[in-house]
């Protein structure tokens, strides 16, 4: 029941597998939203997977496959003053992307995401996706391809990056079967309307969506595509390089079938050409059973253990309501441990069926999501060792087991735990940094971070890696290390007590790698935790345990796991809400 080639904690494929499937980051904010359904934007009506796969296309075209310099590395941020990349399109891109980056998804995995998305919500193939792109913290080498330069300037440009002839003829049909020529951009091409505000588009086919019409119109002449009909020469670089051997490349690519296939394997070359010494992750492929948001804590006073399990739901089949999900755990400590003659086990706390739109990804493959968010108590002196899921459809059939390929999901270690709940933001000061469009201001906020350090652990320090990589403008990666001292404010409970520090970040996006030295010498760590709620953390009372020998009993009721999916998704939305208006 679980995935091959994967074991749980993974936390760079799970955090890339969320962005990717779920279109979205920690908090809920959605990057594949903002696009899909292969939408324009709602005040200027460009299409918005036009502008980023372009996006992805010039931040890759700089690549030098002789000395490996460039690529996909996000340099395009630092390079928006170049003609090549000059206009609204570009800078309204980097505002959608700049909140997602993180320790584990860099700036330069977000483009490949965004081109992903934007050719997966349009209609066109599933590029696969692989992680780990490393960003430049700088501007580059030239050399973007421009339409006034010749058919040899724009032969050198695509061989340096690593393409021949007829993969820049496939990959320039594959680009410009989305999208436009703009007023903004080029007025000679597409003369601006009455009010020069107002941005005027001619696209480059007949539909917004990413499908072969570029190849047939240009094959059979009706074309409309201005870098092909242009009555100034210089600039029709389509028609130079869509004709230089004498079509064959575009009548190879013209039926549905051949345009996809060939657009999934240039478009994912495009979107992997990186600087040499990078390696890339394998393949992000969705996961059928995800465990995730696995958190021991404190909430309230109370000890207790948070986590969730997401399962796949066909989106032509109705959720099996009967279904029960439960949790199972054992004892860290005591006569227990380890399952020795007693087994806990609880329900979900809350179930939420997600928006099948959440991203296109996962829509295209014809499924959404199910969460099942479990909170259960935790005797604080029995703590809790490891866990797994059973899923049992009540249809007469045995319940699927999900245990992480048979270790269950092993809690490794409960001696150091971050405590949202009592740790803050708080608003300080208004940075003012000039540049991409939207507010140029960002709050600079101080983050009161707490965190309960398990009795007899001792620890001789106690400290935390702060990241931040999404900061407007990406001046430079906000690292920072800071420790954490003894908080008597906050009294002692059940055998922890508390641990505090605070620090300013102005980013999007603080993450927080807390460890303690424990006195064996041991360094524990809560990895990779998230600051967007904090004290804000929708709360949700932990649910009843159950002690059993064996299995779990069959005689529970669902409790009201149905009515309270509509509150908390409007506690996602307000939180959501609530998260964007402080942005
Ligand atoms: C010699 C190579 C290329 C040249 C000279 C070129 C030129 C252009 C020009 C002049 C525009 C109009 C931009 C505007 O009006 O603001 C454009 C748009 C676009 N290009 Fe290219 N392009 C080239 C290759 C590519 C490639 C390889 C891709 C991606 C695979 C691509 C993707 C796009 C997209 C999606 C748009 C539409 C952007 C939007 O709607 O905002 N281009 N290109």
């Amino acid at each position: 029941a679980d995935s091959p080639n994967y074991q749980w904690p993974s936390p760079q494929y799970d955090t890339l597998e969320a962005l990717l499937y779920e279109g979205r980051r920690g908090d809920g904010s959605n990057l594949a939203s903002i696009q899909h359904p292969c939408r324009n934007r709602p005040d200027s009506n460009a299409s918005i997977g036009g502008e980023w796969l372009r996006f992805a296309f010039h931040d890759m075209s700089t690549h030098d496959i002789d000395d490996g310099s460039g690529g996909l590395d996000g340099s395009l941020v630092y390079e928006l003053d170049r003609p090549a990349n000059f206009g609204n399109a570009f800078t309204r891109s980097v505002s959608d992307f700049e909140v997602y980056p993180n320790k584990y998804i860099s700036r330069s995995d977000v483009i490949a995401v965004a081109a992903v998305f934007s050719v997966a919500s349009c209609g066109g193939p599933i590029i696969p996706f692989r992680g780990g792109r490393i960003d430049a913290w700088q501007a580059g080498r030239m050399g973007t391809p421009e339409p006034q330069e010749d058919i040899a300037t724009h032969t050198n440009i695509f061989k340096r990056a690593g393409f021949n002839a007829q993969e820049m003829i496939k990959m320039v049909a594959c680009g410009h079967t989305m999208g436009s020529v703009r007023s903004s951009d080029f007025p000679a091409m597409v003369p601006p309307g009455p009010n020069p505000a107002v941005d005027r588009f001619i696209n480059f086919d007949s539909t917004p969506e990413f499908d072969n019409l570029v190849v047939t119109e240009y094959l059979d002449g009706t074309t409309q595509n201005p870098l092909v009909i242009d009555a100034n020469k210089t600039m029709v670089s389509d028609l130079r390089i869509f004709s230089m051997d004498s079509n064959d490349t575009m009548r190879s690519i013209a039926s549905p079938d051949a345009f996809a296939t060939e657009c999934q394997n240039i478009l994912e070359r495009m979107i992997n050409v990186v600087p040499h010494g990078v390696s890339l992750t394998q393949e992000i492929t969705l996961l059928p059973a995800k465990v995730h948001d696995v958190q021991l804590t404190f909430e309230r006073n109370k000890f207790v253990f948070k986590s969730s399990l997401r399962l796949l739901q066909p989106l032509d089949k109705k959720l099996n309501k009967d279904r029960k999900v439960t949790i199972l755990w054992c004892d860290r400590y005591g006569d227990a441990q380890n399952c020795k003659g007693t087994t806990r086990t609880s329900i979900p706390s809350t179930t939420l069926q997600e928006d099948p739109d959440l991203s296109p990804m996962t829509k295209r493959q014809g499924y959404n999501f199910v969460n099942y968010n479990f909170i259960v108590p935790v005797d604080a002196s029995l703590s809790i060792s490891k866990f797994w899921f059973e899923v049992d459809e009540k249809d007469g059939k045995p319940a699927t087991v999900y245990n992480n390929g048979g270790d269950g999901y092993v809690m490794d270690q409960d001696q150091l735990l971050f405590v949202p709940t009592l740790s803050r933001a708080d608003a300080r000061a208004i940075t003012r940094r000039g540049g991409f469009s939207g507010s140029n201001d960002t709050f600079t906020k101080t983050y009161t971070i707490v965190a309960a350090v398990r009795d007899g652990s001792n620890p001789s320090r106690v400290y935390a890696e702060a990241h931040d990589f999404a900061i407007h403008k990406f001046p430079a990666p906000f690292n920072t290390t800071i420790d954490l001292k003894p908080n008597s404010s906050i009294p002692a409970m059940q055998g922890y007590s508390f641990y505090s520090a605070s620090l300013d970040d102005e980013g999007f996006q603080l993450t927080l790698d807390i460890h303690s030295v424990g006195s064996d010498g041991k360094t524990y760590t809560e990895d990779f935790r998230q600051t967007a709620f904090l004290d804000n953390t929708p709360y949700y009372p932990p649910t009843a345990v159950t002690n059993t020998a064996k299995s779990p009993s069959p005689s529970w009721r669902l409790i009201d796991g149905w009515l309270t999916i509509r509150r908390s998704i409007c506690g996602s939305l307000v939180a959501g809400l609530l998260l964007r208006t402080l942005l």
